[in-house]
């Protein structure tokens, strides 16, 4: 299998400097493949999370006329049919960890799925190409450092702590982002 440690280089376009920091926290252990990045606010396009992705891909290559990697995090509660999936930012912004929860309440279902999709873009007729993550978990009552979105009220299946109580290493072992990461470095490995 060839070794991606010495001629990939990946051009990540995120505005989210948490997702920035893990992605260099996970590759790194995982491979060895090198992230630069362009600190862009794109577009939040609305729609299916996988159409999503891929305008946010396009939108990003537009920009730059370099190949890219994006992603896009949902964050689907199984009670509410997937919502609020991919605007969970603007839930999350209004709400508050603490309104996520409660959001819940009229259900006894309260599980959850957190889904990572990356999108990488060699070229501009190139369709996107998709890499996703998904991590179970159960909505709670936020707990945990405020230091990254909503952490506090999600805690993965088969642990006890919230992904803002574990430590950092803990979580880039099972979230939903390294899953994805993991998709993708065997991409890479394999070209
Ligand atoms: O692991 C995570 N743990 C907790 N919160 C998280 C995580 N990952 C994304 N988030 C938050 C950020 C944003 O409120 C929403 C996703 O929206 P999303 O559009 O993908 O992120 P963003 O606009 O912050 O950055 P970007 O410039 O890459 O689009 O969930
Ligand atoms: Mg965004």
């Amino acid at each position: 299998m060839a070794n991606p440690q010495v001629d990939v280089n990946l051009t990540f376009v995120t505005g989210n400097a948490n997702k920035l920091r893990e992605v260099q926290e996970i590759l790194p252990n995982t491979g060895g493949l090198k992230v630069s990045a362009q600190a862009i606010d794109l577009p939040e396009f609305q729609g299916e999370p996988d159409d999503i992705i891929k305008e946010k891909c396009r939108a990003a290559f537009l920009i730059l006329q370099e190949p890219v990697l994006v992603e896009d995090t949902c964050l689907c509660f199984t009670a509410m049919g997937g919502l609020p999936g991919p605007y969970i930012k603007w839930f999350l912004d209004k709400l508050k960890p603490e309104g996520l929860h409660q959001m819940l309440t009229a259900w006894d279902d309260k599980s959850a799925e957190a889904i990572c999709t990356f999108g990488y873009m060699a070229n501009e007729t190139d369709d996107p190409v998709l890499f996703k993550g998904i991590t179970r978990g159960k909505i709670v009552s936020p707990r945990g450092p405020r230091d990254f979105g909503w952490d506090p009220c999600f805690q993965p299946e088969g642990y006890d702590q919230t992904y803002a109580e574990l430590p950092k290493e803990i979580k880039n072992q099972i979230s939903h982002r390294r899953r994805a990461l993991d998709e993708l470095r065997a991409y890479f490995a394999k070209q």
